[in-house]
């Protein structure tokens, strides 16, 4: 295994000019020796081209990749020791499933006995021991890719496995059950793993680390707990999170806020003054609906339970902020007039985008 350090841009046009001429502006990432990533973000982000990169099968118009500190930008995957997972299955249809699994180790030249144990317990893992003798050819893809990752996982000493959506076409319930799967195999494995994909839920529960992504670059790396909790980025706070988080314009001068004209208090820490933007989580997002005086005017527009939690939408001015509330908690009427406790510990504020507090 090694650690990996990415210091490097990548345009597919032969003389960038502008930041959109970039499928990767400039970014310097380090991903650590067994460490599980997740590289998560819209499609066309950007994320298949930092993981082809990191295999070897894109060299990157700038800058370079190391392992361990060693210059591995124009190095063959094969020398990098890399293995890969894919979307779709890359198996052989002929071979046995064992034979499939083996074929990573064989290749290596693996003895005969190591070879045996290393397939049998991924196997176990995966919970294909008793087809290991079955021909891949009479399986179902979702079988078929499972060996794809145990193709992936089974040899111990590569450099990282590289998982690009590798879930795509497994069915909804063996997908919940592998993505769990995946995370308890890393604990086992200690394997560095780095996981491509669109789905936040899927990032979420296989990572330790998630790097959103969004229009080349690579906005915040942190556990899921740091996304929600202090998205860096206005792109985190709105893709991290069912709904979102909510985002209001105010103005800021001397600590105190200003909303659609109207003073909305003390922001209760040292914040630059002008335009930012206040963002807060749907699910910290208190409702008053008593005769408080305090917090943002605002109406219900709609109330709607979705069983484990109530999604309640209010308007204040043009904004539009949702907040999740517990379906034991008071909920008000759609028509209501309600004030929003916008402001508490949990509220993040932004300058162009960033986090300043
Ligand atoms: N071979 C290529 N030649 C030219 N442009 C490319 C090539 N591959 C990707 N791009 C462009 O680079 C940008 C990033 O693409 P990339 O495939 O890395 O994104 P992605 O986040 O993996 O998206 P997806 O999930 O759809 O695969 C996109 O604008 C894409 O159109």
């Amino acid at each position: 295994m090694a650690r990996i350090d990415l210091d490097l841009a990548h345009s597919y046009k032969p003389n960038p000019k502008e930041d959109g001429d970039y499928a990767l502006l400039p970014l310097k990432m380090s991903f650590v020796d067994g460490g599980a990533y997740a590289l998560l973000g819209p499609s066309g982000c950007g994320k298949t081209t930092m993981l082809n990169i990191m295999s070897g099968l894109l060299v990157p118009s700038h800058g370079t990749v190391k392992f361990d500190g060693q210059d591995m930008t124009r190095a063959t995957p094969q020398a990098r020791n890399i293995a890969q997972v894919f979307q779709f299955p890359v198996i052989y249809d002929t071979m046995t499933v064992a034979e499939n699994l083996a074929f990573p180790l064989k290749n290596r030249k693996v003895p005969e006995n190591v070879i045996q144990q290393r397939v049998g317990q991924i196997a176990e893992m995966l919970e294909m021991s008793h087809q290991l003798n079955m021909r891949a050819a009479g399986l179902a893809a979702d079988q078929k890719q499972k060996i794809s990752l145990g193709r992936g996982l089974v040899r111990p000493d590569v450099s990282a496995v590289l998982f690009d959506e590798p879930l795509t076409v497994i069915d909804p319930h063996l997908k919940w059950q592998l993505r769990r799967k995946l995370k308890q195999i890393h604990h086992e494995l200690k394997l560095t793993l780095i996981y491509v994909t669109h789905d936040q839920v899927e990032a979420l529960t296989f990572a330790d680390q998630v790097v959103v992504m969004t229009r080349g670059k690579a906005v915040q790396v942190g556990s899921a707990d740091a996304l929600f909790e202090r998205p860096a980025h206005t792109f985190v706070g709105h893709f991290i999170g069912s709904p979102g988080m909510n985002f209001l314009p105010v103005q800021a001068r001397a600590g105190q806020l200003v909303v659609n004209g109207q003073p909305l208090g003390d922001a209760g820490r040292v914040l630059p003054d002008g335009e930012l933007q206040l963002g807060i989580r749907p699910e910290y997002l208190a409702i008053a609906t008593n005769n408080d005086a305090r917090g943002l005017p605002a109406t219900v527009v709609q109330v709607q339970d979705i069983g484990t939690y109530v999604l309640v939408t209010c308007r204040a001015g043009k904004q539009t902020l949702k907040a999740r509330l517990a379906p034991d908690a008071v909920i008000p009427a759609t028509g209501a007039s309600v004030r929003l406790k916008v402001l508490g510990a949990h509220t993040c504020f932004y300058a162009n985008e960033e986090l300043v507090e």
